[in-house]
């Protein structure tokens, strides 16, 4: 019989683009899907629902506790205020989750299967039900230089991260565009007048920047048209920002790495930038080797982690056309490029990696982890 699998959070932005990649990889033929919502409860379900027509209400717990598996896109605020009652209420399903909220805990899997497929056997074996999936940025890193770490080459790794609007969430990106607009709008006659000096045009995109009024700057709190915010997520109180935080504990987690597995961590650390990009995160890393492996051989070792990644050239033709995050937005390739030795010896290596963070940054991990729990 077909599993019975609830869908929460289908109609937001990570949610949409999980339906439209199970649309596209026929994963509806293998489910009996039951659509939830936390606003409109009686509503018509989409147009994927089989036997269940309408939306159920994702607040109701015996409604959620009659299926097999739960998925949800909703946010963190609804996992603490739900998976709670819900596991309190005896429900002994399978929880596949976007939110970080149960990320860490001991009882909850970071899926990311291209890379941490063992960890996720060996966790269904012992009976393990929560299956979250990781931070946009650590999982697109992964997906990217998983080969490294798989060969155990890895020391240490700084990240410095470029990190897309779309991370704060639709709103984000709309205002985003929005400003850009109103810069745009300022210097529109002096732009379409190739006399115009550019310190004037310079000058007044300043005072609008520094105009913008609350509404245009209600997500971000400051502008990030032209501009960049280094820090994202919560202040930890120790120069350390949740995202910085997430790229050491969740990388180390999802390997199977660090001290609740028995073995030592791998140090991943650097700082997390929101920049004006759309919706792919993009990151420089610094990758100290644990030996000097010759430039080809590691090329080698990155191309073949998985079927998505692919090594751009280091030249700048091909890191031009191929290594931006408007390349690849949309997309499920995980271009890695500008890969060289640095000047503090062989084993310093560089990277520059791309991702779309709401395919393996969000969506994808989930609904793989789905096929992986119904193909059992
Ligand atoms: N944004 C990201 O990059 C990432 C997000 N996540 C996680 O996923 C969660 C969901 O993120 P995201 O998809 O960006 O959140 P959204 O705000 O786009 O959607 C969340 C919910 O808001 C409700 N909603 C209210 N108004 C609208 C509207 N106009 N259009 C669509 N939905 C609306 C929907 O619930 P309902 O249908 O019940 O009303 C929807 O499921 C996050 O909180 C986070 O935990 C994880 C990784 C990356
Ligand atoms: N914090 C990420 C997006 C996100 O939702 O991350 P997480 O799933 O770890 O809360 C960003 O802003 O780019």
């Amino acid at each position: 019989m077909m599993k019975l699998v609830g869908l929460v959070g289908w109609r937001g932005m990570v949610g949409s683009v999980l339906l439209q990649r199970m649309q596209e990889e026929g994963d509806f033929d293998h489910i009996e899907p039951v659509f939830f919502s936390t606003s409109n409860t009686g509503g018509a379900a989409p147009a994927m629902a089989k036997n269940e027509k309408t939306l159920k209400d994702a607040n109701d717990i015996d409604a959620l506790k009659k299926c097999d598996i739960i998925i949800t896109c909703q946010g963190g605020d609804y996992t603490t205020e739900i998976f709670p009652k819900l596991r309190a209420s005896g429900w002994d399903g399978y929880w596949i989750d976007a939110a970080s909220t149960l990320r860490m805990k001991d009882d909850a899997i970071i899926v990311l299967d291209p890379v941490n497929l063992d960890v996720i056997k060996s966790a269904l074996s012992r009976g393990v039900k929560n299956y979250i999936g990781g931070n946009c940025t650590v999982s697109c890193m992964l997906m990217g230089l998983g080969g490294l770490f798989q060969h155990n080459l890895v020391d240490w790794m700084s990240s410095m991260t470029y990190q897309a609007a779309s991370g704060g969430g639709a709103q984000h990106m709309r205002e985003l565009l929005t400003q850009f607009g109103s810069i745009n709008a300022e210097v529109k006659a002096l732009l379409d007048n190739p006399a115009a000096a550019i310190l004037e045009i310079d000058r007044k995109v300043l005072a609008k920047q520094h105009s913008l009024t609350a509404d245009e700057t209600k997500q971000f709190g400051v502008p990030l048209a032209g501009n960049l915010i280094p820090w994202i997520d919560k202040d930890l109180g120790n120069g350390v920002s949740k995202e910085e935080w997430k790229a050491g504990a969740e990388t180390n987690k999802i390997l199977g790495l660090g001290e609740a597995f028995g073995n030592q961590a791998i140090p991943v650390d650097g700082l997390c930038i929101r920049i004006g990009a759309m919706r792919c995160h993009s990151q420089a890393l610094t990758i100290k080797l644990k030996k000097d492996v010759p430039l080809d051989e590691i090329n080698d070792i990155i191309a073949s982690n998985n079927q998505w990644v692919k090594v751009v050239p280091n030249d700048r033709e091909s890191s031009m056309k191929d290594l931006t995050p408007a390349a690849v937005t949309g997309s499920l390739t995980i271009p890695v490029g500008r890969l060289r030795k640095m000047q503090m010896g062989g084993e310093y290596l560089s990277a520059f990696t791309v991702g779309d963070q709401l395919l393996w940054g969000a969506a994808e991990p989930l609904r793989r982890m789905l096929r992986i729990l119904i193909a059992d």
